[in-house]
């Protein structure tokens, strides 16, 4: 069956469409790792997006459930060059299935490169996937607040059984994130986006980890002054969504980047070392500069492509914030190192003995 592609800016792209009959709406965003299609999925930072591949071959080794970041597909539509049919690997799912389970359209055929340059040139947008080939006429808003408090968990759910507590704020956590604190020993509690901060004292916790999430981070706006508290009283680190609210809970502005960076290369530099180092990006939103200056931070990374704000520090207080994904998943491990560094302020804290 035939399918069709629609941008916001009135471009279209036919293709074919794999999935139950329908329609699907929602912001266009494009990922360029070679790999990774099962991660970035299930990431629940992709929401509602209607994610397109760069990479021509996709569902090529299938769908593993120890590689998935969250319990179902995220994304609301994928577009791809070609949908991988052939066999998978023992144990695997083919991504033809997965997609059908979660009832999840898949629209290829579709030539991506020209797809991607026109959101290169345009900007994000809102776009269309159909199995018709009626085109919206109008386009109702993007969803960009997913904090409504309908999503979120009323329990506190805890894992592990380490000798160092870490509370998880999770605003819709990658899994890959726990799988990392967990691998270090930690017991870690996911903690409601919602607690309140008698609950939060009452665990006894010897740090904090903010996590990545979908959407804009100003939904959360009226949560920034009780976790700056937070953040001031634990140690403290925030990943992707979880570096913006912290960022913004200290004083700091964010916007949209034109077309946001998604994918396992993006090079950025530290710069108190000046080295660079690759990383897993997945965001749309970023720290503005100039905004910087309201706030206690300073700047720990910076994007090597376009010089956007990666990562921040308190120089006086034991938090730190990163733009990109330290636990990769997919892409590459070089800032794994991270969470060591911030469980090693954890420990500091509960001056426990440092086995580095
Ligand atoms: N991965 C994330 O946490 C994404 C953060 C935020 N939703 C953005 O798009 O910028």
């Amino acid at each position: 069956m035939t399918g069709l592609l629609t941008l916001a800016n009135g471009a279209s792209f036919k293709g074919h469409w794999n999935g139950i009959p329908g329609t699907v709406q929602g912001e266009i965003v494009f990922f360029t790792g070679m790999t990774g299609y099962e991660e970035v999925l299930t990431d629940p930072s992709y929401k509602g997006q209607i994610i397109v591949f760069s990479y021509p071959l996709i569902g090529q080794y299938g769908v593993k459930a120890s590689h998935l970041q969250s319990e179902k597909i995220q994304a609301a539509g994928i577009v791809v060059t070609e949908l991988y049919d052939g066999p998978v690997e023992k144990g695997a799912m083919t991504l033809r299935r997965f997609t059908e389970i979660a009832n999840v359209p898949v629209l290829s055929g579709v030539d991506t490169r020209s797809v991607i340059q026109a959101v290169r040139e345009s900007g994000t947008m809102q776009s269309h996937i159909s199995s018709s080939s009626v085109t919206p006429v109008h386009w109702p808003p993007v969803q960009t607040d997913f904090f409504s408090g309908a999503d979120n968990h009323a329990e506190i759910v805890t894992f592990g059984e380490g000798e160092i507590h870490i509370g998880l704020v999770d605003f819709h956590y990658k899994s890959t994130i726990l799988t990392e604190l967990l691998k270090q020993q930690c017991k870690v509690s996911v903690l409601p986006y919602t607690m309140s901060t008698e609950q939060l004292d009452l665990l006894q916790l010897d740090g904090l980890l903010f996590s990545n999430g979908p959407g804009d981070p100003a939904a959360l706006s009226s949560r920034f002054p009780i976790y700056r508290d937070w953040a001031e009283r634990y140690p403290t680190f925030g990943i992707c969504l979880g570096h913006q609210v912290i960022a913004s809970a200290f004083g700091a502005n964010t916007t949209k980047l034109p077309f946001g960076h998604r994918g396992a290369n993006h090079p950025v530099i530290n710069l108190k070392t000046g080295r660079v180092a690759m990383s897993s990006q997945n965001h749309s939103y970023v720290v503005e500069d100039d905004s910087i200056k309201q706030t206690p931070f300073a700047v720990l990374y910076k994007n090597v492509n376009d010089d956007s704000i990666e990562g921040l520090f308190h120089p006086k207080l034991p938090i730190m914030t990163v733009q990109f994904h330290p636990e990769a998943a997919p892409g590459p491990a070089d800032h794994l190192e991270l969470f060591s560094q911030f469980l090693s302020t954890a420990k500091q804290k509960k001056k426990v003995k440092i086995h580095a």
